[in-house]
């Protein structure tokens, strides 16, 4: 398992896979302050839901790199990364956390504050790890051997700290010999599943077949699909999820062909305080990004386009969310409810081990 990045503790900063440059080269960018972590998390340098959290909160500890700044420095990283993209709630729960770090710590040394706020980005990205551990683990409660699963976009090693999200039970399925074979969506229009997952899950050994997205409803209409799993970028307190775009179509058609549709995310991306999937911003992004993909003019200047990089997925369409705490089943309300209840508790009483 690769991951998105790495922190180096010598040279005080962050070495990043530039994921822009998958699947044809592997480059590592050095990212020294948190204004070059803001502009990789714009540009989908570092992408995915999980991913975007954990970059985020080590860009918050890279302000204080340069030794003359202090918490005013960390409080304005906090400001600027929040404002890098809107949909995925990871990145705010990260940041919401640092910035607890930094209320407790303002008034203590600068070494202090540095290592407390290293501490907790470390822990973020060392409870998403266990995560996909987990998330790995019940999806094959529910993915069994020689199924042919259908996934999009990308949701692996590079998009979180581990084993990944919906790829996790692929890849935890190779390790433990549960086959599973998978169908993989190119999707439009930055191709992070032919460029990402299709790379991630040959160099797994995991039996991957790259089909565009307007293919999958052919390929289902055949019989070929047992089961589809997508990752999250926010889970509403309905149980609505807004994902890569594409996704909500694929949950269309799931129903249509009355084939399982999963959603595999831990509990970092749940956010309780969104009612529905009607609250959830959408980003928007370049239109270029649909016109000039990959520095080739495919649509005529002058051309409208509306380009959104996610879609929100009903609740109704869901047949279970796999979370790492376990597998939620419709009514999701009072599912979701029920975690909430268990996770606040567990604050309010921490363990003693
Ligand atoms: C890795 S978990 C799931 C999501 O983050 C993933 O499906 C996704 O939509 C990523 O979008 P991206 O725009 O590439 O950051």
């Amino acid at each position: 398992m690769i991951p998105p990045l790495q922190w180096n503790d010598e040279a005080f900063r962050v070495d990043l896979l530039d994921q822009t440059r998958l699947p044809v080269e592997e480059r590592w960018i050095p990212i020294e302050t948190p204004e070059q972590m803001a502009e990789a998390i714009r540009k989908l340098r570092v992408r995915g839901a999980p991913a975007i959290g954990i970059a985020a909160a080590y860009g918050v500890v890279l302000a204080l790199r340069d030794p003359g700044a202090g918490p005013d420095a960390v409080q304005q990283a906090l400001e600027q990364l929040r404002q890098t993209r809107p949909t995925a709630v990871n990145l705010f729960g990260a940041l919401q956390r640092m910035e607890a770090v930094l209320k407790a710590y303002w008034q203590a040394d600068r070494e202090t504050l540095k290592a407390q706020l290293l501490a907790e980005a470390r822990a973020i990205e060392a409870e998403d790890r266990e995560a996909g551990r987990r998330l790995g683990a019940y999806g094959l409660e529910l993915l069994k051997d020689g199924m042919r699963v259908l996934t999009h976009c990308h949701t692996g090693g590079v998009a979180t700290s581990g084993y990944g999200t919906a790829l996790a039970p692929f890849i935890l399925g190779k390790e433990r010999g549960v086959r599973l074979e998978a169908w993989v969506d190119e999707t439009r229009p930055l191709l992070q599943g032919s460029r990402i997952t299709a790379w991630e899950l040959l160099k797994a050994g995991v039996p991957a077949t790259l089909i565009t997205d307007s293919m999958a409803a052919h390929v289902m209409q055949q019989g070929w699909v047992d089961a589809v799993i997508v990752g999250a970028d926010r889970i509403a307190a309905n149980g609505d999820v807004a994902n890569k775009i594409g996704t909500y179509g694929l949950a269309v058609l799931a129903r249509a062909h009355n084939i399982p549709f999963y959603v595999s995310a831990p509990v970092s991306t749940i956010d309780f305080e969104t009612p529905s999937g009607q609250a959830i911003v959408i980003e928007e992004r370049d239109p270029r990004e649909i016109t000039h993909g990959f520095g080739r003019q495919t649509a005529p200047d002058g051309i409208r386009v509306y380009n959104p990089a996610f879609d929100v997925t009903p609740a109704a369409l869901i047949t279970a969310i796999i979370t790492d705490r376990g597998i939620l089943r419709p009514p999701y309300p009072e599912a979701l409810a029920a975690l909430r209840a268990q996770l606040e508790a567990e604050i309010s009483t921490p363990s003693t081990t």
